[in-house]
């Protein structure tokens, strides 16, 4: 026992099921999308996202990712159309990312990752009445996510990485006013959309995902803020850098990829 690492060892992914036995079910994120295997479905419409009325309130480090969190008692900021039935409210967006290089993001293309991807969490208010009622819900919520390439610098992110020095350690939040999503957007909205669960625990299987296919790009300097954010709080002696907060691809147990594109 006394040589016991006395390192307290983060769980990762891949112990996740021992107290989340949902984790090896039949519908799990993130997944490998084979764009050759996916499914063009004409009567899939488009997307239509309604964020100019934002109501982004404030930014936080929640100890896994940096969260923007929205007003979420209107439908202001709304995505609908797609495979969704209904318009679906804007509740948060947040971010993984790795290390130095290209990897970071959780769903891969044809094996291909991206060194990050955003997740905008929406949550179906027209049928349920609080997100947390929705997040157990099979059509509970629906995340749009959008990978992040590293090319040139994104103007739009210098508003999100300007504010991260300010929730540097787990559990801090500033405020985060007036933050209009639409400046993350890729210019098409073609997409691949599948039947999947939360990244992290709980890992509840209520997620609609809507992946674009055409990446953002940011530069190695944005990114490198990102990686200045810590996985502990201030009271805790350790300091571990906030990176790779990404789940590896899940089995896709016969699921099918929809594309809204030939
Ligand atoms: C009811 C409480 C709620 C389940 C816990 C808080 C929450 O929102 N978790 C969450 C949200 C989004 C993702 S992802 N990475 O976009 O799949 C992962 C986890
Ligand atoms: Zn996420």
């Amino acid at each position: 026992i006394a040589d016991m690492p006395h390192v307290a060892v983060l769980p990762g992914p891949s112990s996740w099921y021992k107290d989340y036995p949902i984790a090896e079910g039949a519908r799990q994120s993130p997944i490998n999308i084979a764009p050759e295997e996916a499914v063009y479905d004409h009567g899939l419409p488009p997307i239509s996202l309604h964020y100019d009325n934002c109501t982004s309130t404030n930014i936080s480090n929640n100890g896994h990712s940096v969260v923007v969190e929205f007003d979420d008692v209107d439908d202001r900021s709304v995505i609908q159309g797609g495979p969704l039935e209904n318009a679906y409210r804007l509740k948060q967006f947040h971010f993984h990312w790795g290390g130095k290089g290209c990897h970071g993001s959780e769903h891969t293309v044809a094996g291909k990752t991206y060194t990050s991807e955003l997740h905008l969490v929406h949550w179906n208010a027209a049928k349920y009445s609080s997100f947390a009622e929705a997040a157990v819900a099979p059509d509970g919520l629906a995340v749009l996510g959008v990978f992040l390439e590293v090319r040139d610098e994104r103007g739009g992110l210098n508003k999100i990485t300007d504010s991260l020095y300010m929730v540097k350690f787990k559990g801090t939040v500033t405020d985060f006013r007036d933050f209009n999503p639409n400046c993350l957007l890729p210019s098409s909205l073609k997409y691949w959309t599948y039947p999947g669960s939360l990244t992290t625990p709980p890992l509840y299987e209520s997620v609609t995902w809507i992946v674009l296919t055409e990446p953002i790009c940011v530069s190695e300097k944005q990114m490198g803020k990102f990686r200045t954010l810590l996985f502990n709080s201030e009271e805790e002696e350790q300091r571990t850098r906030m990176e790779n907060n990404f789940r590896p691809p899940q089995p896709l147990k016969g699921r099918t990829v929809r594309a809204s594109f030939k």
